[in-house]
């Protein structure tokens, strides 16, 4: 069953638009990644997602359950970190969470103490005192209290140095291992290719893929270097792509079969070539400029 079923939503705010016509589902045990440039969409998508704007139209349901006639039910299994992580600046970590907690039937408090001790996370101090990275783990601390079925996080690396984002991966690897479906947000590459199953890439409102990981990966797409003479006829290339002149050397990204792109090297005076797997990153700027053209 899918956890998270989206289709085809519709968010304008006034005349600007937020998303348009989005589509896509999770399912159970799923690490989804969700990736897209700044103002593509992707906080608009989940504040649709938690019920906390209205869409113009389109559907989004929970566990099966519609987002906005079920809102409550749905939000006692749902974890959510959210952009902007703004707590009341006079209260402790702990008055903090013990407030949070009073919004839930159950909450796991020996998984409390054990996050809080992973993330050295000092409860005694007030919220004011903390630095943006440990508002953020505290964010995290009240996202997973309740043990909820499915976290939805709104790019939830930002602000945290590469270790503690290491032992956040750890425990979202953890989760995912429970059997809890995440949702997670992201404009940073490397981190969707380092912890997702699969990807939804949006775009100015609009899904442009939803893919495997790893098929995005190992697909159709290359990294080619080559050396030698006449490279300027790579230009009239239809499956040579973000092609670039330097020092003698030729660099594209190849889209096509293994054949094709040997017929293309044979048909090169080369003195030397080299090809490698390409980047997410690489792959997904291919996309967005597709979309572009
Ligand atoms: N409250 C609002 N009023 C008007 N326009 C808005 C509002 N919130 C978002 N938008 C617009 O909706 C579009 C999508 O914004 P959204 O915040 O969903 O993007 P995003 O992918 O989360 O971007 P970022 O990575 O920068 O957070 C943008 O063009 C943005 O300007």
């Amino acid at each position: 069953m899918s956890v998270v079923e989206v289709r085809d939503l519709t968010k304008y705010y006034g005349k600007s638009r937020g998303v348009e016509g989005v589509t896509f589902s999770v399912e159970e045990g799923e690490i989804f990644g969700f990736i897209g440039p700044n103002g593509a969409g992707k906080t608009t998508t989940i504040r649709l997602l938690l019920g906390l704007i209205f869409p113009d139209s389109g559907l989004a349901e929970i566990f099966g359950k519609d987002v906005l006639k079920e809102g409550k039910e749905i939000r006692k299994n749902v974890g959510y970190i959210p952009g902007e992580v703004s707590f009341y600046p006079e209260v402790t970590v702990e008055e903090f969470l013990r407030y949070s907690a009073s919004f839930y039937e159950k909450v796991d408090w020996d998984y409390v103490k054990e996050l809080c001790g992973v993330f050295s996370l000092d409860t005694k101090k007030r919220i004011k005192e903390l630095s943006m990275g440990n508002k953020k783990k505290v964010a995290i601390v009240q996202a997973l209290m309740h043990r909820p079925k499915l976290l939805i996080l709104d790019e939830p690396t930002n602000g945290l140095d590469p270790i503690v984002q290491n032992t956040f991966f750890e425990i979202l690897k953890n989760e995912k291992e429970k059997g809890t479906t995440v949702f997670f947000s992201s404009h940073i590459l490397s981190e969707v290719e380092r912890l997702c199953d699969r990807v939804a890439m949006i775009k100015d409102g609009r899904i442009i893929r939803v893919e495997k990981v790893e098929n995005l990966k190992g697909e159709r797409y290359k990294v080619v270097r080559v050396k030698g003479e006449n490279l300027e006829k790579l230009k009239d290339l239809a499956e040579v792509n973000r092609l670039k002149f330097e020092n003698g050397t030729a660099e594209f990204l190849f889209s096509g079969n293994v054949e094709r792109l040997l017929e293309i090297l044979r048909s090169l005076k080369l003195s030397d070539f080299w090809v490698e797997e390409p980047s997410l990153e690489e792959i997904f700027m291919s996309y967005y400029r597709e979309g572009e053209e």
